[in-house]
């Protein structure tokens, strides 16, 4: 296998466009989401206000912020077409495929016929996206028809409500709640820029998101946290996770949910999940796995000076509250909707197609050669 050639491959380090929305790494290592620090909107905010944040550019307040809320509560139901697709996908179809699926099978049914509907189709994906996940999670799992339009206040309570068959602790959702802001928006990741790739060529909302979702769902990318469980579950003490990761990295493989693309020494979201990591591990006795990972985050820094991304204590933090680690992705889908959907609509708003060009590597020009001369 020829040397694989890094530098400057996969976009690293160029601009591919500008927004107002977000800055990953502006400072080093901080994230703001329109100009407000992440560890203040995590401390301070909802995930209902940062949404309409990101997707209007200035916080609500409180009249505009309960009004969002009621609209956004008023969207939670499913169509029967939607249901009916929902209750034909195997319980063992990997749930990023429902989502995929679900966001398709919407657009047929809900099509966005011009631009000036994409704030409302955006209202409603970030409303019926947990629905969409847990109508075919309960069905397919527990075999009942879920009622998903509840009157839970928030998103975050909605979702675990659906999830549990129960309403959360206040500890449970204001986790979850923290987990959306914190996975809302993040520049021109790989699966942002896919959706902004796919409304630059004017197409509609819901292939825009569709694709986005078909991003996320890498190891590379989303799909990290669950890789993450996968790894650190196996492990019953820190002491065998410290000789599972040394052997890993000497056998060069990946440990995931750590290293990033643009943060070079931490990421700013890691700190905050982690300490919501550290609550609901002491709140159910946790000896096993909260240690496990602070383990291997020690022996990822001190052997590769690699840190902990947004998705590694993630992973704990979603286990001790009874989250199926299968659904860990799916959560990020519901979250970075609204990052996604407010990229789509400025990318709409001062569109250029995307269409960058390619180092040909290919053979010199050549003759044909008929079929029996080969
Ligand atoms: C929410 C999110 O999407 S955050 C990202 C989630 N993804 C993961 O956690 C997957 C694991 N991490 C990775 O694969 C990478 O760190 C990425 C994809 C996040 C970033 O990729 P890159 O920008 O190419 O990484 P970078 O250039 O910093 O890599 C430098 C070196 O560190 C190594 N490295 C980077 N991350 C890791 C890791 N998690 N485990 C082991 N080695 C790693 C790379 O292999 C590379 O080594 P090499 O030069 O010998 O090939
Ligand atoms: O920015 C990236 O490349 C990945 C990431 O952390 C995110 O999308 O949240």
């Amino acid at each position: 296998m020829s040397e694989k050639v890094l530098s400057g491959a996969g976009l690293r380090g160029q601009s591919a466009g500008s927004t107002a929305l977000c800055t990953v790494g502006k400072s080093g290592t901080g994230l703001t989401y329109r100009g407000y620090d992440i560890h203040e909107l995590a401390t301070h905010a909802t995930f209902e206000e940062v949404a309409y944040l990101l997707f209007h550019g200035e916080l609500p307040n409180a009249n505009q912020l309960e009004d969002y809320k009621a609209r956004l509560r008023g969207m939670r139901g499913l169509p029967n077409g939607l249901k009916k697709v929902l209750e034909e996908v195997p319980a063992d179809a990997h749930p990023m495929d429902v989502m995929r699926t679900g966001c398709s099978m919407l657009g047929n049914l809900e099509t966005e016929q011009s631009f000036e509907q994409q704030q409302d189709i955006a209202d409603r994906l970030l409303s019926v996206f947990p629905s969409i996940l847990l109508y075919w999670y309960r069905f397919s799992h527990d075999g009942v028809r879920i009622d998903t339009e509840t009157d839970d206040d928030s998103i975050a309570g909605h979702f675990l409500h659906l999830m549990l068959d129960k309403k959360p602790s206040d500890n449970h959702r204001r986790c979850m709640d923290v987990s959306l802001i914190l996975y809302a928006e993040h520049e021109f990741n790989a699966s942002t820029f896919t959706a902004r790739v796919c409304a630059s060529t004017l197409s509609d909302m819901h292939s825009c998101i569709t694709g986005a979702i078909g991003s996320l769902r890498g190891p590379l990318h989303g799909g990290a946290n669950e890789a993450a469980m996968e790894m650190i579950e196996k492990y019953s003490s820190p002491e065998q996770a410290k000789e599972e990761v040394l052997g890993m990295l000497a056998r060069k493989d990946k440990i995931m949910g750590f290293g990033h693309a643009i943060y070079s020494t931490s990421d700013p979201r890691n700190n905050i999940i982690k300490g919501w990591s550290k609550i609901l591990a002491d709140e159910v006795g946790d000896t096993v796995l909260y240690p496990v990972s602070e383990m291997v985050e020690k022996v990822m820094w001190d052997e590769k000076k690699l840190f902990p991304n947004a998705d590694f204590f993630h992973a704990s933090a979603y286990h001790f509250m009874d989250i199926p680690t299968k659904l860990f992705t799916p959560i990020f889908v519901c979250s970075r909707l609204t990052g996604w959907a407010s990229h789509v609509m400025e990318q709409r708003a001062n569109n250029r197609i995307i269409r960058p060009s390619a180092d040909y590597v290919g053979p010199e020009p050549r003759s044909w050669v008929a079929i029996d001369a080969r």
